[in-house]
């Protein structure tokens, strides 16, 4: 054993002599990075190379009309799609597709299509306002776009034009004939994925994912799974325009997994299709573990086919786990971390016992390092139990912000730029379970939805009778934050809380909404005119009105 080796402490991980933390658990395995292969021809691969998959197992229901895609049906219409997509609309390797839907069947059909052909998939929120659209369409530069009947309005003119996925036209795309044309090589550092996050700080960028970073993370999931069997049956919640689900969309495939889909999440017709369809897994957000916990409505529904849960995208508080854990004995309560800029989970917990450190994100994957850095002092590696910056390293990180080249050196740092600064204060502890206590990024997290505080501020500085103002999150039971804005009014001015509330409503996303607003008479910042959000956050609660 080499001095590096034998400096690491089996328990934590914690290389005394890097200060490093590295993975305990088996290394995932990649194919070597030179091997031409796209994200879906991975996931397709593994598959194919599972234990004999039945050809006609279930690929995709949709949980409203219970129509059903088996996998050689998904196979088929894939082909038929990236074949039409390509010789009928012209689309070529490099290009990139914007995508603005819920959750359809009809999305992991494009996904895969759009991955095989090399297009770079950009899929982003249709709650999203036509402002924030044109914003990510600036950012992506797409040369067509895939929206539904509900969302089209909402999109600018492509190159090529916008199709609509809840069409009688993409339905017959997906049967058309397969043309017999070359094969596109992809390679795995090509780009796959622009996902949208606000990283660290300032308005929402675009992360760009390669296609070995998203096979990366398909993986890691692979590598953490609960050995059953027959296939699973799985309900995602999460939406498909987030890493989340993306990422969980495509190890679904690799593990021969049915998914479940719901068009938009309602807690009732959730527990109905669990009973209906004998899910065995749900992947969720914070919000909808707090209501299965604690809520009435679970009770009449036969919920017995359920295994595991997983849950990711914001904080879970340990009671809240408690409850659920009561409620629900047999099922395994799977915690996750994950970040965009990462193309999903990093740190999980695998298996019941793991499962039972209530509170914790998991343990490093296989594959990943991590270093906890002193925000105050730059101290890089601090010991197990110490809180700090968590950054990490590894082959799902992504390549950086499109057009951004100071927002990714602010976030891509180290002597090579590969390790990923997270902006979230946390500690690993002597056994190497992570623990997120708090953020030093200027996010607020609604729902597990991202919100920029940034661009609130933006709107609110705009208001005529508004003279200064700075948003942080505010602590909420079932949406974990709620947006809350500090206001300096002109001296005048009667501006009321409702009114300031309606005034930026009816300029973004239902999520981003302000759901809470106090008066004060000015803003602390830094000498450098940096809002002091920590000395905001003292003045909590505070005399405020609510929405
Ligand atoms: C199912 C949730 C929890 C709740 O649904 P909802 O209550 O309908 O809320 P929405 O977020 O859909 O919509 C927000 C608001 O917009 C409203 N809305 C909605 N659609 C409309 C409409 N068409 N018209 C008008 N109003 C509307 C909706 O009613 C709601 O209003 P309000 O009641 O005021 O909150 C939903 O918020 C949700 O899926 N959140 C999860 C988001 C998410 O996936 N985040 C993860 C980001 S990626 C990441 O961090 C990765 C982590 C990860 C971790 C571990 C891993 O292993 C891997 C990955």
């Amino acid at each position: 054993m080499d001095q590096e080796n034998s400096s690491v402490d089996p328990r934590s991980g914690f290389n005394s002599v890097t200060r490093i933390f590295h993975s305990l658990r088996l290394p995932i395995d990649l194919p070597p990075e030179d091997t031409p292969m796209s994200a879906a021809a991975y996931s397709l691969s593994l598959r194919n190379n599972s234990q004999s998959p039945c050809p006609d197992s279930l690929a995709l229901i949709n949980s409203a009309t219970g129509q059903r895609v088996s996998y050689s049906e998904f196979t088929r219409k894939t082909q038929s799609l990236t074949s039409y997509l390509r010789s009928v609309t012209g689309l070529s390797k490099g290009d990139t597709a914007f995508i603005l839907s819920q959750n359809l069947v009809q999305v992991p059909i494009l996904y895969f299509s759009l991955l095989s052909l090399g297009v770079v998939i950009s899929p982003a929120n249709p709650i999203s306002t036509d402002s924030e659209i044109s914003w990510l369409v600036r950012l992506c530069n797409p040369v067509i776009a895939f929206a539904t009947s509900s969302t089209a309005h909402k999109l600018p003119t492509f190159r090529f034009k916008t199709i609509l996925l809840d069409s009688p036209e993409f339905d017959s795309m997906t049967i058309s004939p397969v043309q017999k044309l070359d094969r596109v090589e992809v390679c795995q550092s090509d780009l796959a994925a622009i996902m949208y996050s606000s990283g660290t700080t300032g308005k929402v960028k675009g992360a760009t994912l390669t296609h070995r970073n998203l096979m990366a993370v398909v993986a890691v999931s692979c590598a953490n799974r609960m050995k059953r069997e027959s296939p699973d049956m799985l309900l995602y919640t999460v939406p498909y325009f987030h890493v989340f689900g993306l990422s969980y969309c495509l190890k679904s495939v690799a593990l021969n997994e049915a998914q479940v889909v719901m068009e938009r999440f309602d807690l009732r017709k959730m527990l109905r299709a669990v009973e209906e369809f004998r899910v065995t897994h749900v992947a969720l957000a914070p919000p909808v573990v707090v209501r299965m916990a604690k809520s009435d409505v679970i009770d009449g529904y036969d919920l017995s086919s359920l295994e595991g849960v997983t849950s990711g995208g914001a904080p879970l508080g340990k009671d809240v786990i408690a409850a659920f854990v009561a409620r629900f004995p047999s099922v395994v309560f799977v915690q996750g971390y994950g970040v965009t800029e990462a193309a999903g989970g990093m740190f999980i917990t695998a298996g019941k016992e793991e499962s039972l450190h209530w509170g914790s994100a998991g343990r490093l994957a296989g594959g990943f390092e991590a270093k906890i850095v002193d925000p105050d002092t730059g101290d890089h590696g601090l010991p197990p139990g110490s809180q700090g910056e968590l950054w990490i390293k590894g082959p799902s990180i992504m390549k950086g912000y499109v057009g951004d080249p100071e927002a990714t050196s602010a976030t891509l740092v180290g002597a090579d730029g590969t390790w990923l600064r997270t902006g979230d204060l946390c500690y690993i502890d002597k056994e190497g379970f992570l623990f997120v206590a708090d953020r030093l990024k200027e996010l607020i997290k609604y729902k597990g939805n991202q919100v920029p505080p940034a661009e609130l501020e933006q709107l609110l500085q705009s208001h005529p009778e508004i003279v200064d103002a700075a948003v942080i999150p505010y602590p909420d039971e079932e949406a974990g934050e709620v947006p809350m804005a500090f206001v300096v009014r002109q001296p005048r001015s009667n501006l009321a809380g409702p009114e300031i509330m309606d005034f930026v409503a009816k300029q973004v996303a239902p999520y981003k909404k302000i759901r809470r607003v106090a008066f004060v008479t000015s803003i602390p910042k830094s000498a450098a005119g940096k809002i002091l959000r920590k000395d905001l956050r003292k003045l909590l609660p505070p005399t405020s009105s609510r929405l």
